[in-house]
C-alpha cells in the first residue's frame, strides 16, 4: 500500500527551507547595459565546498516520468547545491524532504511552472530531476570536485504521485 503525496504549488516561502526558487523575482530587478536588460540579480548563490570544489554548468535532458510514480528514494549533495532551471518553459515536479537526523522525512512535492526554477541548498534531500509531458532540457548549476558528494537513501515504504499534474 502506497502512500499518496500530494501536489503543492512552489512559493519562495514554500520551499524556504530547502533551497531558493529561481525565477525573475521584481523586487530583485536592476536596470543595466544602458537600461537595455533587466538583471533579475543574485537570485541564489551556488555553494561548492571542500578543496579543489568548482561550480559546474551543466544540461540535464530528461524524459518525462510515467505516472503514477512511485517515489522510493531521495538524494542529497552534502558538498554543494544544485539547480535546475529550465531552459524548455515547461512545468516539472519537485520532491524534496526534511531531513530527520540523516534520513529524509516525508516527500513534499512541488508543481514548478514555466519561468520557475530551483537550487536546492547543500545537503538537501531531494528527488532526482522529475520531468514532465515531454523531453526537457534544463541548466543545472552544481559542485564539481573531489570527493563523493551523492548520498541517496531508499525509503521502506513506497509514496505515490498518482498522476501527472499537467
Ligand atoms: N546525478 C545528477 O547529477 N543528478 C541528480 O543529482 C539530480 O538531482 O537530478
Ligand atoms: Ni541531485
Amino acid at each position: 500500500m502506497s502512500i499518496r503525496l500530494a501536489i503543492e504549488p512552489l512559493t519562495p516561502e514554500l520551499f524556504r527551507p530547502f533551497g531558493d526558487v529561481v525565477w525573475p523575482d521584481p523586487e530583485k530587478v536592476v536596470m543595466i547595459n544602458g537600461g537595455t536588460t533587466a538583471r533579475f540579480n543574485a537570485l541564489s548563490s551556488a555553494e561548492a565546498l571542500g578543496e579543489d570544489a568548482t561550480v559546474a554548468i551543466s544540461i540535464f535532458r530528461g524524459e518525462p516520468r510515467k505516472f503514477p510514480y512511485h517515489v522510493d528514494m531521495m538524494e542529497r549533495h552534502p558538498f554543494g547545491s544544485q539547480s535546475f532551471s529550465p531552459l524548455s518553459g515547461r512545468p516539472f515536479l519537485v520532491i524534496v524532504a526534511e531531513d530527520m537526523g540523516g534520513t529524509p522525512g516525508k516527500p513534499r512535492v512541488f508543481k514548478a511552472e514555466p519561468g520557475q526554477g530551483v537550487n536546492y541548498f547543500a545537503n538537501v534531500w531531494h528527488h532526482p530531476l522529475m520531468t514532465l509531458g515531454e523531453t526537457s532540457d534544463f541548466l543545472v548549476v552544481d559542485r564539481a570536485g573531489p570527493g563523493h558528494n551523492l548520498e541517496e537513501y531508499f525509503y521502506p515504504a513506497l509514496f505515490v504521485i498518482e498522476e501527472s499534474p499537467l
